[in-house]
């Protein structure tokens, strides 16, 4: 895969307790097959040729990183993330400033290890249409409701234009840092990157991603996952 001009650093928000999966350790180091769910993620993002630098944003308490044979790449760096993933993303970037403020910024949660270089390649090419950036995102497929606070469905929300946001989410690394920390200091909800760019009155494009690059959320998350990394 050719990226001709641009620079890429991957940023892996990597700072979470995952507290929904109620495991005896962050999830991000659960096992997965052979490895991690992190070591994982980190060997994708490592191996591809357009990805010049990995930063991976940690716990300041985490005591597991270290072990990992990827912590020793010389691709990769750390730093300590904050109180939320957009605390993570942010101290990440500041770091990705002072590396190349020129580059674009590959935003890609710990979490989802079953990403493929495939779906890599496509949310870089699409650069040259989405010039301020873009996210895979996958089309929802199923009949979407809303509910009221006692779990009775008030309305069915039109599908045809949702999409679930997944990541990475690309964008210039200097326009990424100034909207994200402008979004945070003015205490805007911030749970993923494109959401502080729209915050900016940026709209970022959509990328059609594959549906087995889940999140490991939830305890029988793992299982699904173990079966798409069986498969790729
Ligand atoms: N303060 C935080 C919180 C989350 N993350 C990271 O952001 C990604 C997506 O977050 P999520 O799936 O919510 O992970 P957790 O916050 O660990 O899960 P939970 O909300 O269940 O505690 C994960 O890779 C997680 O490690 C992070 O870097 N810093
Ligand atoms: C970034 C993300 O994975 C896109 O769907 C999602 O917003 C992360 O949410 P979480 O609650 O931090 O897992």
């Amino acid at each position: 895969m050719q990226n001709n001009s641009q620079s890429i650093i991957a940023i892996v928000p990597a700072a979470g307790i995952g507290s929904r999966m109620g495991a005896d350790k962050p999830k991000q180091y659960l096992m997965l097959g052979q490895q991690s769910i992190l070591a994982h993620t980190l060997d994708v993002l490592l191996s591809h040729e357009c990805i010049v630098q990995v930063i991976v944003a940690l716990h300041p308490q985490d005591q597991y990183f270290k072990q990992l044979p990827q912590a020793k790449h010389p691709k990769l760096m750390q730093v300590i993330g904050g109180g939320e993933r957009a605390d993570s993303v942010l101290a990440a970037l500041d770091h990705a400033m002072s590396i190349n403020p020129c580059a674009w910024a590959l935003v890609h949660d710990a979490a989802r290890p079953c990403l493929r270089h495939e779906d890599i390649n496509k949310l870089i090419g699409s650069l040259k249409q989405y010039p301020q950036g873009a996210i895979l995102a996958a089309p929802v497929r199923d009949t979407m409701k809303r509910s009221d606070a006692n779990g009775l469905i008030t309305n069915t929300v039109e599908r045809a234009l949702l999409w679930h946001a997944l990541t990475p989410q690309f964008f210039p690394i200097v326009a990424l840092q100034h909207n994200l920390s402008k979004a945070l200091a003015a205490n805007v909800s911030i749970t993923d990157e494109a959401s502080a760019m729209e915050w900016a009155g940026v709209m970022p494009g959509l990328v059609s991603g594959r549906v087995d690059n889940i999140k490991v959320t939830h305890p029988d998350d793992l299982q699904l996952a173990a079966l798409f990394m069986s498969q790729s």
